[in-house]
Order: structure tokens, then C-alpha cells, then sequence
């Protein structure tokens, strides 16, 4: 049974899933040594923004299959790592969305009104009405930076509290943001214009200290800025330093540059800063959604499925998969079988998306070619994380092409192999949309579902030549379960396609290659 390691504290709906199909241990807390100490005995860790997942760790994780953050952000996984180790890191794109975007706005509306100070202070026994007068958002303007899944909500919730909407994204389209019901612009004009600013962004090399003394000094004096994304978007020396000097009205933040918060200036502030540590998705709501979604994704890749929101597997979004998964499997076992064939080291790959697989998305395709490609060499160690980078490494080439006129099947896909042996190609189709069926076998038709032994004959069409092969593997104890011929001419070449039940015994191929007619014979495992 497989061994998952939980290393931040989940809900248990989430541990509950894993536990179908695997051993589960949570242990939080651990410090970095302890974890790289046991990780290699689990074949997935499941972590919250708790957890740093250094490259450290994921070498120590020998067995490791998958990652799952039960969140959005990864930037506590070292991903390139994870993905030149073959493991799948996967998240929870929207688990928290709406968890994290409500904080912002509950931000918003607390440091307006000065609510956590006039909290404490009626606890202490003050009745203090003078020092907590607040400001209305009511007709102010919001500059949301960030218009993705977080910021459109927390632009939808701003508009019906009647705000006006600025929005900065470099990534979305006038139209886009038009719906959302902002208005697109520059960074600088927003930063100018807002009366609060809230941040929806990754933190990036270009977002790091996106927010810093020089743009604090553009702010108005009467400005609030939320942070709910990732901490070091903001410059927090310059932030503090800022609402010190009265440069702007106060912040809210959620998230530091480095936490827990250490000693801090930011602390020192009174009721002009909010602090909260790192709430935004801590909704009973959210963590549900959050561990579910992850703890599925687990699941199914300990199965050998493939995971839905998987970050280092590209082009392959749950859409995708969904549309795309039995041709992913044809592409595998078309890699694999040309690999066999070719034989030796191969150079180049070409790839062609013939029919209606001609207007599809390749690159998922392409990276479960390669995976069947690079089988032989690499067994379980080659994955849909780690092929094209595999790939890349051992010289191989791809070349990618589309013909939508070939209507012999509704889609197929061709696929050639040339290699320090030579170049053999092959096609398959899909059969009432789930079978796979070799069409074509070094340019000769043929129409047999692959299996897992075959063997291939590269022969003269001639009489009794069939009967020859048959009677040579009957007498090395070899049983044919199905057998097809395929020419182009009568008479001419021909392809043997044979299913057989059990691998070729030792040596029998060069017993075939020397029965008269018949020129090469291959023998491959699919
Ligand atoms: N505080 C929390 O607990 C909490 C919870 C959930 C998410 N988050 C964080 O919130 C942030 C937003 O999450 P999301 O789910 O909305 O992500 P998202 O991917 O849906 O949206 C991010 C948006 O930022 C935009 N963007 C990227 N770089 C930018 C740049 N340089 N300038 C301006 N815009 C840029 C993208 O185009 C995208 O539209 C992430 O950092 C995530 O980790 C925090
Ligand atoms: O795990 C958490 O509570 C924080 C999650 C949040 O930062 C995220 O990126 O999803």
C-alpha cells in the first residue's frame, strides 16, 4: 500500500480520501532535517503553505510520486526540482478563492473603521467614540492589482458596496476587465488615483517589492493598502516608514515576507495597520474544498491517473485531459511501439496530428509520446512531468505536424522514429472513441488493437510463408493469438502483425530472419 506523509494540519475530509488507498501519516511541525529524514519512505506529501518543499527534500523523497499543496500559491515547492524528479506538483486553484478574497474585503472595511482597536479597546473597559471615527468605501475608488480568480471577486463584492474599480493586470484583456466592471490601467495611475489598494498578484521576480517607497510616496496621504496575495509584494521597512510619516493612511496585511513575523517595525503601529496571520484561505469552507480537491488529485495519481490541476504537467488543465485522454494513451503506445522499433538511440521524433486531432492541442500529445518513447529506457522513472525534459537531455528531436485532410479515421496520429538504426514509422486511431488500433506500420496498412507481446515481420508477399513463421513458433512453444498481413501490392513487401501470448524465447528472432521472404523481424512489450 502507498505511504502518504501530511506535514501541515488538513481537514480531515481530505485524510479521509487518501485513506482509500494509502497509508497516511500527519506530522506537523517537523523541522527540515526531519522531514528530509522520512520523506523517503512516502510516495506523496501533502502540504498547506507550512511546509517549505526545498529541493533538499524533494532528493531525500526517493519514492516520491506527487506533492499536493492544499492551496494555490507553490512558492513554498521548489517546482523545477520537483519536476526534473518526475513528481507532480498539483494545487487547489479555487478551493480558497472565495475565502481569500472575502479576508480582503473584511480588511478593507476593518482597517476603515478602526474595528480590531475599538474591539480591544471596549474589552479593556474604554468607551473611546472619538479616536475610532472611520472612513466610508461607499463612492471610493479601489485599485485592484491582480484581476484574476481572487481580485474578480473582490472586484464583484466592491462594486455592489458601490466602489469605483481600477484594475492593473497586465495579463487580461480590456474586455475582460469590463466585465469584471473595472477599469484597466496603468500601474502608476492607480497607485495616484486609489483611495485603497488591494493585491491579487503571484509574488514574481517583477512582483517582488512591486509595492516601495517610491510608489508609496505617489500614494494618496489618504490611501490604505490591502495585502492578501504573498508576502514581499510589499516593502514592509517602507511601508512601516511610510504610514509613519503620515505618506498614507494605514495597510492590512495577511501575508510577510518572511513568517511567522519576526520582530517587525510594522508591529509598532496602532490602529493604522491591520495585521493577521496568513488567514486569507483559513475558512472551515475553504479547507474543506482545499483538502478535497488535493487529497482527489493524490488519489488518482497513486492509481496511475492523471491528476486534474497538476502545475508542472503544461497544457494539460482538467479540459484538456477530459477531451484528450484516450488519444493521450494512443500517443503512449504509438511511442513506445516506434521506440522498440527504431531501436538504438533515437534522434529525432515526428509527430503528426492528422484529422480532427489536427485543430486539438498538441503538446499534451506530444509529452505522452515521449513518455511511450522513452519507456524502454526509463520504466516508472519517465512520467508526463519529466518527459520533455528527459527528452531534451538525450538529444531527441520533435517535430510537430498537423494534416487535417487524412479522413481515414476520424483522428489518428502518426508518429516516426529515426534513430543510429533507422527511421520506422507508425499510425493509430481510436475505434468507437476508446479503442486503440495500429493503422499503419512502416507505411503498410494494417488494423489490429495492440497488445502486449507482438512480434513484426518485414517479409516478400509470397506463398507458404505464413505457414513457415507459424510452424518456427510453434515449435519454440509460441502461441499466436492474432495475426494480420498488411501490403501494398500483391506480391510485393508485406507487414506481419502477430499478438502472441508470451515474450519471444531467447534467440528466435534470428531463426526468423534467416526463413526465406522474410527480410527483419522486431519483437516488442507494449
Ligand atoms: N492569503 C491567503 O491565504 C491566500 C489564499 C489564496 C490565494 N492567495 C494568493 O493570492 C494571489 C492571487 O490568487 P488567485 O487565485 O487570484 O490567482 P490567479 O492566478 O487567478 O490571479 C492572479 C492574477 O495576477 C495577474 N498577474 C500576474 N503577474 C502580475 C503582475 N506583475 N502585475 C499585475 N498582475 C499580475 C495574473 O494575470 C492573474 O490575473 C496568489 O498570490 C495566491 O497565492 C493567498
Ligand atoms: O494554506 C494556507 O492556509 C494558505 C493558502 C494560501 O496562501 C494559498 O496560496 O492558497
Amino acid at each position: 500500500m502507498s505511504k502518504v506523509l501530511v506535514s501541515d494540519p488538513i481537514d480531515q475530509a481530505g485524510i479521509d480520501i487518501l485513506s482509500q488507498v494509502a497509508t497516511v501519516d500527519v506530522k506537523t511541525g517537523l523541522k527540515p532535517a526531519e522531514l528530509i529524514e522520512i520523506i523517503g519512505e512516502y510516495d506523496a506529501l501533502m502540504i498547506r503553505s507550512g511546509t517549505r518543499v526545498t529541493q533538499e527534500i524533494i532528493e531525500a523523497g526517493t519514492q516520491l510520486k506527487i506533492i499536493g499543496r492544499a492551496g494555490v500559491g507553490v512558492d513554498n515547492v521548489d517546482v523545477p526540482a520537483a519536476t526534473r524528479h518526475g513528481i507532480v506538483v498539483v494545487n487547489s486553484p479555487e478551493g480558497n478563492t472565495i475565502a481569500a478574497a472575502e479576508h480582503a474585503i473584511a480588511m478593507m472595511l476593518a482597517l476603515s473603521r478602526h474595528i480590531p482597536d475599538a474591539n480591544v479597546s471596549v474589552k479593556k473597559g474604554e468607551w473611546d467614540r472619538k479616536t475610532f471615527v472611520g472612513a466610508e468605501v461607499y463612492k471610493k475608488t479601489l485599485g485592484i492589482v491582480g484581476l484574476g480568480k481572487i481580485g474578480s471577486h473582490v472586484a464583484a463584492v466592491a462594486k455592489a458596496m458601490g466602489m469605483k474599480l481600477l484594475g492593473y493586470d497586465p495579463f487580461i484583456s480590456t474586455e475582460r476587465a469590463e466585465q469584471i466592471g473595472c477599469q484597466l490601467v496603468d500601474l502608476d495611475l492607480l497607485i495616484q488615483q486609489a483611495d485603497y489598494i488591494t493585491l491579487h498578484i503571484p509574488k514574481t521576480s517583477e512582483t517582488a517589492h512591486l509595492i516601495n517607497a517610491k510608489t508609496l510616496a505617489k500614494m494618496k496621504p489618504t490611501a490604505r493598502i490591502i495585502n492578501c496575495a504573498r508576502g514581499g509584494i510589499i516593502d514592509e521597512a517602507a511601508l512601516a516608514a511610510a504610514i509613519k510619516e503620515g505618506k498614507i493612511a494605514g495597510a492590512a496585511l495577511d501575508v510577510f515576507e518572511s513568517e511567522p513575523l519576526a520582530e517587525s517595525d510594522l508591529r509598532s503601529i496602532g490602529k493604522d495597520i491591520i495585521l493577521t496571520p496568513h488567514l486569507g484561505a483559513s475558512t472551515a469552507e475553504a479547507q474543506v474544498n482545499v483538502a478535497i480537491d488535493v487529497a482527489e488529485q493524490i488519489r488518482d495519481v497513486l492509481l496511475g491517473l492523471p491528476a486534474r490541476s497538476a502545475v508542472n504537467i503544461p497544457g494539460l488543465g482538467p479540459d484538456v485531459l477530459e477531451e484528450l485522454k484516450p488519444y493521450m494513451q494512443l500517443a503512449e503506445t504509438l511511442g513506445n511501439l516506434v521506440g522498440q522499433l527504431a531501436g538504438g538511440r533515437v534522434e529525432l521524433l515526428n509527430i503528426r496530428l492528422q484529422g480532427e486531432l489536427a485543430t486539438n492541442k498538441s503538446q499534451p500529445l506530444v509529452v505522452a509520446s515521449l513518455k511511450g518513447l522513452l519507456y524502454q529506457a526509463l520504466r516508472e522513472r519517465v512520467n508526463y512531468v519529466n518527459a520533455s525534459i528527459e527528452a531534451k537531455e538525450r538529444g531527441i528531436r520533435v517535430i510537430e505536424t498537423r494534416d487535417a485532410s487524412v479522413r481515414d479515421y476520424a483522428g489518428s496520429l502518426h508518429l516516426e522514429a529515426t534513430g543510429t538504426l533507422g527511421t520506422h514509422c507508425v499510425t493509430g486511431a481510436l475505434l468507437g472513441d476508446k479503442e486503440i488500433h495500429l493503422t499503419d506500420v512502416d507505411g503498410f496498412p494494417i488494423n489490429v488493437p495492440p497488445s502486449k507481446y507482438m512480434l513484426f515481420t518485414l517479409h516478400r508477399d509470397m506463398p507458404g510463408i505464413i505457414g513457415k513463421l507459424g510452424s518456427l513458433l510453434g515449435s519454440f512453444n509460441v502461441n499466436i493469438a492474432s495475426m494480420q498481413v498488411g501490403r501494398k501490392i500483391v506480391r510485393g513487401d508485406a507487414v506481419m502483425a502477430l499478438s502472441i501470448d508470451d515474450p519471444l524465447p531467447e534467440g528466435i528472432l534470428d531463426e526468423i530472419t534467416k526463413v526465406p521472404g522474410i527480410r527483419d523481424a522486431y519483437t516488442v512489450t507494449l
